[in-house]
């Protein structure tokens, strides 16, 4: 039995082409985003990869990625579980500051502690443990148990929701987890056993 999990990145968005803090935030995907999460679709059609459901935040340029993948792959129809326990990290009160400006008015040092560090939160928002705190009881209790029952699952998410994720999976520590970027559109494509580990990954952005 195929035990499949994947996780892919929203394609760019009017805010992430703005260089601007989006969290919470629920901006279009560009032209560019569009044509990003279609290329996911024609990828995993390539590969031969179908679904049985997929999952998604409450966020519109994750639930249109999730969407024109499914179209691209011929299965429009698909069950579409949202939720806002995938969403992005929350912000907090750097949402719709631009990154530049945010890095001269607090420096590179700060900015970065902000957005790669496990547990600092930024000012009035989520840090990625607390990020993960949410994310990861979600997929034990919703997600994980249809991937071990031999559900092939599509996870259309954000780059810090997911990055949640991708620790979990693959057991690594918030140091190492913060060190990966994950590109968007660019599918990761995890095999699961019966008991829910990981015994193979394919990241198409690699
Ligand atoms: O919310 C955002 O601004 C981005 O999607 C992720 O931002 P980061 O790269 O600063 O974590």
């Amino acid at each position: 039995m195929d035990h499949l999990l994947v996780l892919v990145r929203h394609g760019q968005s009017e805010w992430n082409l703005k260089n601007l803090f989006t969290g919470w935030k629920d901006p279009d995907l560009t032209e560019k985003g569009v044509a990003e999460a279609r290329a996911a679709g024609v990828k995993l059609k390539a590969l031969g990869i179908r679904f049985d459901v997929a999952f998604t935040s409450a966020l519109s340029r994750a639930q249109k990625t999730c969407a024109l993948i499914l179209e691209e792959i011929g299965q429009p129809e698909l069950p579409v579980i949202e939720d806002q326990a995938l969403n992005e990290r929350d912000y907090g009160d750097l949402t719709g500051l631009n990154k530049d400006d945010a890095r001269e008015r607090w420096g590179e040092e700060q900015v970065h502690i902000w957005r790669r560090s496990f547990d600092v939160p930024p000012p009035g928002g989520e840090s990625l443990k607390g990020t993960a705190e949410r994310v990861l009881p979600y997929f034990r209790a919703h997600i994980l148990p249809r991937v071990e029952r031999g559900d092939r699952v599509l996870v259309a998410a954000h780059g810090n929701s997911l990055r949640a994720l991708v620790m979990e999976l693959e057991g690594l520590s918030g140091e190492e987890i913060l060190k990966r970027e994950l590109a968007t559109g660019a599918p990761i494509i995890y095999r699961l056993d019966a008991s829910g580990a990981v015994i193979d990954k394919k990241d198409l952005a690699a």
